[in-house]
């Protein structure tokens, strides 16, 4: 069964909150990613909305409701009150805890699972009483021990944080161990039934190895290099239809 992909919306809502108009919508283009052979739509709502606002849950649950039934909605965050508040409104399939804290651009970091054994442990039960599956935003350092306390967590999966690899994919002394200690990370999980996703500055580049090294990753989440690709692929069928509306004969 080849890795599944989840398309992050984010990148697209935060494009869309530059201006008060309802584009580019997130409805249409997870239409787009899950006609095109998506399996699933990932948000990450902040508290300050920035990107994902809270009245874009229920849009996309009732999206994959209404048109596609067999595909799944994964809502990332902190788990915060509100956070799983959201999660109870909006059913995901999957919920990812993240470490974030609300001043943060982006994550760049997993959770440091000894510390937070217990409060992830208790958050885990009440997700998982709600019926969705639970993974955990993971370092991808190689270390056995924090991966032992994860499944201990009652959690599902992990998701191998792999930001430090999409960030020096490209040059092989760097890429390499780091792409192996991710292998490590994912190998201590599997060994003990916790399933493996991943997610963060993955490429169509950088992609290829990851899940050569581990090829029973579950599914992989992207927004930032999909958007990316999605605008300059795009781009030219854009332009053209930008010079048929002024009359151009092209
Ligand atoms: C957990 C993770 O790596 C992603 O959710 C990432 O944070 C995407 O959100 P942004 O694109 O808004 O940073
Ligand atoms: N969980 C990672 C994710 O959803 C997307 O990360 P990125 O591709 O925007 O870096």
């Amino acid at each position: 069964m080849p890795t599944t992909l989840s398309v992050n919306l984010n990148a697209i809502a935060m494009l869309r909150n530059r201006r008060d108009l309802p584009w580019p919508s997130v409805e249409a283009l997870g239409r787009i990613a899950l006609q095109s052979g998506a399996s699933g739509l990932t948000v990450h709502p902040r508290p300050d909305q920035r990107h994902i606002r809270f009245s874009d849950l229920k849009v996309i649950r009732n999206l994959i409701d209404d048109e596609f039934p067999e595909a799944e909605f994964n809502i990332e965050g902190y788990p915060t009150e509100e956070f799983l508040d959201l999660c109870g409104g909006a059913a995901p399939e999957q919920v990812t805890l993240v470490p974030d804290d609300p001043t943060q651009a982006t994550s760049d970091h997993g959770w440091d699972f000894s510390r937070h054994q217990a409060f992830l442990t208790d958050v885990v039960a009440k997700l998982k009483k709600m019926g969705t599956r639970v993974s955990l935003f993971a370092d991808g350092d190689g270390d056995a021990d924090a991966v032992q306390i994860a499944k201990a967590t009652g959690a599902d999966r992990i998701e191998l944080y792999t930001g430090p690899y999409g960030g020096c994919y490209g040059s092989p002394e760097r890429a390499g161990p780091s792409l192996e200690a991710l292998g490590k990370t994912a190998d201590a999980a599997l060994a003990i039934d916790l399933g493996v996703n991943a997610g963060h500055d993955l490429t169509v580049a950088n992609l290829p190895p990851l899940v050569k090294r581990i090829p029973k990753l579950a599914e992989v989440s992207i927004g930032h290099g999909l958007t990316a690709d999605a605008l300059e692929y795009g781009m030219a069928e854009t332009v053209r239809r930008f010079c048929r509306a002024l009359g151009h004969k092209i």
